[in-house]
This record gives structure tokens, sequence and C-alpha cells, in this order.
């Protein structure tokens, strides 16, 4: 039975993923390793379940209650009591190979650990666990506390009493699973990034700016977001390390990622998150940076 949650990346998506998990009513224990990420974490779920109880999704009692459930810590210890432990850091698989090696020996022997990974082989990072068949793939949307979709991966060691687990917990996170097999970045991000990655080449080519090439996918395909906004909206870091999986993991040159993209995140212009990407945020509204 599944009671605690950890979450391990007070990022974006491991901040997200535990508004909705407090939310529904599991206790969550988030780990960061840097103190400040903590604290900016639990300001930023505050101000979204704030955001919930204004347009009437919630009530303030609520999300009072959400945010007493969640302790941010930069201890690992403190993930030892969790039934299943969602990893959420940066996609790359070095990094996310040495948090399993430091995690799994604190976690309980049963307890199961999920990976948030938009891309990478779930089989491989399961082996480098020590419990192959309870990890698996719960890849959660952003913003999490918005999008319906969670996609479900099994690695070739997943059992079926793991997979059930985690569809579960989805389902009483209030969300939809769909199965995705054990392919370079599963379905969302297979048919997402490529298009994501063709409008910076639309960029690069100068085929049309920032604004006209937003434009015209928001209003000519009705896009919620034009595909940059949404490249800045995910972070250029995260856009390139996918296209670099499906370009390594399926060796197509459809694949291969703008040299423009390249450029930004050589230049630490990761997007909404650093202040800057396609669109500078520094100021009162976004504005293009080409
Ligand atoms: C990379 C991967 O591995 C996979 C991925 O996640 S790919 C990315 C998938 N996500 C998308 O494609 C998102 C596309 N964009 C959208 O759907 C919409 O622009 C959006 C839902 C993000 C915002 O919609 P909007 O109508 O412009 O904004 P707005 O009216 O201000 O907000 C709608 C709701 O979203 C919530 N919201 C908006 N941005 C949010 C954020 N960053 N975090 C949490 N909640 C947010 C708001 O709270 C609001 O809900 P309330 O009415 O309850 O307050
Ligand atoms: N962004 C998106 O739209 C989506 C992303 N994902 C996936 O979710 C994961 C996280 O992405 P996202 O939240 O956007 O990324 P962020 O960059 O917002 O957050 C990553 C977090 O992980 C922390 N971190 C890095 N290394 C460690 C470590 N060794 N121990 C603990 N924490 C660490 C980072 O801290 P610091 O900054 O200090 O290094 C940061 O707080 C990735 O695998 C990504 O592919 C999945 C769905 C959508």
């Amino acid at each position: 039975m599944i009671k605690t949650i950890g979450i391990i990346g007070a990022g974006q998506m491991g901040c997200g993923i535990a508004h909705v998990s407090a939310a529904a009513g599991y206790k969550v224990q988030l780990y960061d390793i840097a103190a400040d990420r903590i604290e900016a974490g639990l300001a930023t779920i505050n101000g979204n379940l704030a955001r919930q109880v204004s347009s009437g999704k919630m009530s303030d009692e609520d999300r009072k209650r959400a945010l007493a459930l969640i302790k941010g810590s930069v201890d690992i210890n403190d993930l030892s009591q969790a039934d299943l432990v969602i990893e959420a850091v940066t996609e790359d698989e070095t990094v996310k190979r040495k948090i399993y090696g430091q995690v799994c020996p604190v976690m309980k022997p049963d307890a199961l650990l999920a990976t948030n990974t938009s891309s990478l082989s779930i089989t491989r990072l399961a082996s480098a666990t020590d419990r192959p068949e309870r990890f698996m793939g719960i890849h959660f949307m952003n913003p999490v506390p918005v999008m319906k979709l969670v996609e479900l991966v099994r690695g070739i060691a997943t059992d079926e009493e793991t997979f059930r687990a985690a569809k579960e917990f989805v389902a009483h996170l209030d969300k939809t699973v769909t199965v995705a097999e054990d392919f370079p970045a599963f379905i969302v991000n297979r048919i997402l990034l490529p298009m994501i990655n063709e409008a910076i080449y639309t960029l690069y080519e100068g085929v049309g700016t920032v604004d006209a090439i937003d434009t015209a996918m928001k209003l000519g395909a009705n896009h919620p977001m034009g595909p940059l906004q949404l490249a800045d909206f995910i972070g250029l870091d995260t856009c390139l390390s996918i296209m670099q999986v499906l370009h390594d993991g399926l060796a197509d040159s459809k694949y291969r990622p703008c040299p423009l993209l390249v450029k930004y995140v050589e230049a630490g212009w990761l997007g909404r998150k650093s202040g800057r990407g396609f669109y500078d945020y520094r100021g009162d509204v976004p504005v293009p940076t080409r």
C-alpha cells in the first residue's frame, strides 16, 4: 500500500509531482541536493496551490492540508520511509545512475523506485538499481497540476505488481495513464520533440522569427503555446537531451538536434528556468531573443 512518496529533485517536475501527490492525500518527502532549491520549490508549490484556490478548484483548507503533507530535505536518508520514490533530477543518465546508487541502500527493500525521465531507457536505468523488478518509468507532463496524462513505461524486468501499483497511484491522482514501450522518448516526446526541433530549424534557417513561428502554430494549428514558447517552458537543456537520446537511440539523421538549440544550451540560455531562451523573461513581458 503506497502512503508516502519520496521525490528526488525539487525542480519544476519534482515540485509538480509533490503538489499533486500531496493534494491527493499522500505524505511527500521532497529531496534535493540544494537547500535553496527546496525553499524555492516549496514556495512555487504554495503559489500553484493558491492559484487553484482562487480559481475555485480547491478550498483553502485543502491547500493547507496539502502543504502540511510535504516535507523538504537535503538529507537522502529522509527517503527511508517512502513506499514509492520518484526520481525527477536533470535529464542526464550519469546523474540519474549516481542518484540510484545513493538512494537504493537507504530505501525500504520492498519500496518501489520510479523515474520521471523524458526519454532514457528504463531497462538501462533499472540496471543501475538494486531492484530492476520494482523499477519503472512514471512520466508526468508539464505543468503537472494541469496536464491529465501520465505515461507508464516498463523496463524488461519490471514485475506486474509494480506496474499495477503505479497504475493505481496515477488513478488516485485523477490522471489518465497511457502505456508506452521502452523505446527512446516513449510516445509523447517521440512525436512532440521532433516538432519543436523542426520549429528551431525553421528559426535557424530564417524562415520566420520567434514571434512568427509561435503565432503561426498557435493561430494556424490551435496549439496552446507556440513551439518555441513550449521549448522554453520545458527547458532547452531537457529538449536537447531528448533529441540526443532520439538521435543516438534510433540512429536516424532526422532526429539531429538543431545547432541553434545546441548553441542556446551552451550559452546557458535554458528557457524560463534560467530567465532567457527563445524569449527573454527578465522584464515584465517575455521578449523574443530573435
Ligand atoms: C518534456 C516532457 O517530457 C513531456 C512534457 O511535459 S511536454 C509539455 C507538455 N505540456 C504542454 O504541451 C503544455 C502546453 N500549454 C498548455 O497546455 C497551456 O498553455 C497551459 C495549461 C500551460 C497554460 O494554460 P493557459 O490557459 O495559458 O494559462 P492559464 O489560464 O494562466 O492557466 C490555466 C491553468 O493552468 C495552471 N497553470 C498554468 N501554468 C502553470 C504552471 N507553470 N504550473 C502549474 N500550474 C499552471 C493555472 O493554475 C491555471 O489553473 P487555474 O485556472 O486553476 O488557476
Ligand atoms: N521539463 C519538462 O517539461 C519535463 C521534464 N521531465 C523530466 O523530469 C526530470 C526533471 O526535469 P525538470 O524538473 O524539468 O528539471 P529541472 O532542471 O527543473 O530540475 C532538476 C532538479 O534536479 C536537481 N538535481 C540535479 N542533480 C541532483 C542530484 N544529484 N540530487 C538531487 N537533485 C539533483 C536540480 O538541482 P540543480 O539545479 O541545483 O542542479 C534541480 O532542482 C528530467 O528527467 C526531465 O527529462 C519530464 C516531463 C516534462
